[in-house]
């Protein structure tokens, strides 16, 4: 549950980053696009520019679904080259813009599309900003015969993992939510939990972590460059 401020700051946000971004779209440019509630905003207000560039890649079917709504035609990351830009929310970002994120079970498609993305504009209302990452569960993607093992080999780590029920992403795997532990090296942490078999990847984004922050406030957006 999101209160009206709350909302009202992620629509801000999604405004900032189209005001970003509008000297970009271009024919034959294709841009990268998340998921979440803050991303729904950005994919709505995105929909009266369709005709100004070529189209999206989206980091969730449900993303993908929204797009062709607002009339974005949505294209296969195979059939374009780098994109140069990502917008996408975070459910944690911290001073040095390492981010949690998979709050919505997105993570893994999101991380391929940030990957592949030259820059990383994260839209996020002031409450997801922190100064350690941990307090938001941490989202890890498995496959779904390798959870118990990769739960206790968590433990292992300090973590408090609760598997999330019912939940299979658009990979067709299943989430575990990584609680109890502050992450003091994002960096550190995300290769280790990948190194985990069974880990399709986790909702760590430190190797690549945003470039830009667009941050909701109260009295509007501030925008952060990574330090
Ligand atoms: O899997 C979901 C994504 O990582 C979202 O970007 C993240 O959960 C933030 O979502 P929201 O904008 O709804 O807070």
């Amino acid at each position: 549950m999101t209160s009206r401020n709350q909302d009202e700051m992620k629509r801000a946000v999604a405004q900032a980053a189209l005001d970003e971004i509008r000297a970009q779209l271009a024919r034959d440019t294709v841009i990268g696009v998340g998921t979440g509630s803050t991303a729904n905003y950005f994919i709505d207000l995105l929909g009266d520019y369709r005709h100004h560039f070529d189209g999206a890649v989206a980091s969730s079917e449900e993303s993908a679904e929204r797009l062709r709504r607002n009339g974005i035609a949505v294209l296969d990351l195979n059939s374009v080259g780098p994109l140069p830009l990502y917008i996408d929310g975070a459910d944690e970002i911290d001073q040095g813009f390492a981010m949690i994120k998979g709050g919505g079970a997105a993570l893994t498609r999101e991380k391929i599309v940030a990957a592949c993305s030259e820059r990383f504009i994260c839209i996020a209302d002031r409450t997801k900003r922190v100064p350690r990452l941990g307090t938001f569960p941490l989202p890890v993607e498995v496959i779904p015969m390798a959870r118990s093992h990769v739960a206790r080999q968590t433990v292992q780590l300090g973590f408090d993992p609760v598997y999330r029920e019912g939940v299979l992403t658009d990979n067709g795997n299943q989430i575990l939510d990584l609680h109890s532990r502050m992450i003091e090296d994002p960096a550190a942490m995300e290769t280790r939990l990948n190194d985990i078999t069974g880990v399709v990847t986790n909702g760590l984004f430190a190797h690549r972590g945003a470039d830009i922050l667009l941050l909701g406030t109260e009295t509007g957006v501030e925008r952060h460059l990574r330090p």
